[in-house]
């Protein structure tokens, strides 16, 4: 696809009923996740004669350049496909370059709302891009893989283990990671099919999981989710417009950090499948539940007050002198002024695969975390997690992944290529 088939961020992709401009307005993205400015969405016609406005959920496009891959501070789409692949036998670094070439150019296009061509599989024509965007992110061996040894971060130095883990290496780590995530579960899966599609010889799919979110105008305002447990979940996420956020999530971009300077502007990704022991949890009372987590469930507001912007009062007694929000409590522990200053930008999935064998929901959270180093982010707050926190006895985490995820391909480049032209 060239600049010229997308005016102004409008995909050319037919939209549904949409005969013309019509007034429809199709919301642009900037690579912070914030709006950059609207464009009328136009189709090719459609044939109707009822011309219809596709709505802002449709439109709505995720640039695929810029600084940062799209997907780390992207708002949370509503479905989300993570899948890890291995390289095949006998593919090295060149099988690898031509890969990240294919699947960048997909990604590009498919972002845009722009159909893949012959091949297409024609799954999301009528839908424009839903706020699709395709993250990539390279996995410990991988570098082994393709002779790039001297490239690999020590950020991606295997994570500890943790007593509390339940790992199953299958479904775990991998050479490669791909995030998709869109607003429409049909735009969701078109790129899936793509990414695999585009995969050809050169790399097999380890392991899939799916997730989803709230939908966009599923509540009256825009609102912290909730996760499986019913509680609202990512609160206190640093937030774009802290002083403090870049150095915490992104390596700098300037080249001035630690590590290979092809991570410059990048991130790194842990992911962990946490199954909710939900038959448990939902046993206990409400109150209960707001113990667990130091928070009140209706609005996420502290136990110690206020609403859920507010910020806990660790210190808060109640007249039994007990702490009011208590030591095991999870947002406690995971705090970042208890784990001197490490903190992470949340950014999960829901997932429900059915019934287990045991009779129980196979359902959870495919948490993902992003920092600019797991050392300084996931790994001290797990550490202290994992030693004490009165959410234990309800999850299980049962798979891993820790990937360097690099910074934004430039216009013309594709996402890897400082690495893999190094
Ligand atoms: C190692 C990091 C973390 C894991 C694993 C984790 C799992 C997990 N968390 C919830 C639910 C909530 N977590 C909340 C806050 C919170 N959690 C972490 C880290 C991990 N959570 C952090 C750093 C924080 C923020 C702490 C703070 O600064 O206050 C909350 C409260 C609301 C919020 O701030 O998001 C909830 C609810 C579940 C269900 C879960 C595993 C399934
Ligand atoms: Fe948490």
């Amino acid at each position: 696809m060239s600049d010229s088939d997308i005016d102004n961020g409008i995909p050319r992709r037919r939209l549904l009923g949409a005969a013309g401009a019509a007034g429809a307005a199709g919301l642009v993205l900037g690579a912070g996740g914030g709006a950059a400015g609207y464009a009328a969405a136009s189709g090719s016609g459609g044939g109707h004669g009822d011309a219809k406005a596709l709505a802002s959920v449709g439109s709505t496009a995720v640039p695929f350049h810029g600084e940062h891959q799209a997907g780390i501070t992207t708002p949370l789409q509503a479905r989300g496909h993570l899948v890890a692949f291995d390289l095949a036998p006998g593919a090295g670094r060149k099988e690898a370059a031509a890969l990240l070439r294919r699947w960048s150019a997909a990604a590009r296009k498919m972002t845009a709302g722009e159909p893949l061509g012959d091949a297409d599989t024609g799954v999301a024509l009528d839908a424009g891009p839903s706020s699709l965007t395709v993250t990539f992110g390279f996995g410990r061996t991988f570098f082994g893989r393709t002779g790039l040894e001297k490239q690999r971060p020590a950020a991606l130095d295997p994570l500890p283990d943790f007593s509390s883990d339940h790992l199953d290496a299958r479904r775990s780590n991998g050479d490669l990671w791909v995030q998709i995530g869109a607003d429409d579960a049909l735009v969701a899966f078109h790129a899936l099919r793509a990414i695999r599609k585009e995969a050809g010889e050169a790399a097999r799919v380890r392991w899939q999981m799916d997730g989803f979110n709230r939908s966009p105008g599923a509540t009256a305002q825009p609102m912290t989710t909730r996760n499986l447990m019913g509680q609202v979940d990512g609160t206190n996420n640093p937030k774009p417009s802290e002083a403090d956020f870049d150095r915490r999530i992104f390596v700098p971009a300037d080249g001035s950090g630690e590590g290979p300077g092809w991570m410059a502007g990048g991130s790194y990704a842990v992911v962990r499948r946490i199954r909710m022991l939900l038959d448990d949890w939902e046993k206990l009372t409400r109150g209960d539940q707001e113990k667990v987590i130091g928070r009140r469930k209706s609005d996420g507001a502290p136990l110690t007050g206020g609403s859920e912007t507010t910020d806990p009062d660790l210190e808060k007694a109640g007249p039994d002198g007990r702490p009011v929000i208590a030591a095991d409590a999870h947002a406690r522990i995971s705090a970042p002024e208890q784990n001197g200053g490490a903190a992470m930008l949340r950014r999960p999935f829901s997932y429900h695969d059915g019934i287990a064998a045991d009779g129980t929901p196979d359902a959870g959270l495919l948490f993902i975390c992003w920092q600019a180093d797991p050392l300084r982010g996931f790994v001290p707050v797990q550490r202290k997690l994992d030693r004490g926190d009165a959410l234990s006895p309800f999850v299980r985490h049962e798979a891993s992944g820790l990937f360097a995820v690099p910074g934004g391909a430039r216009d013309g480049e594709y996402v890897g290529q400082r690495l893999l032209e190094s």
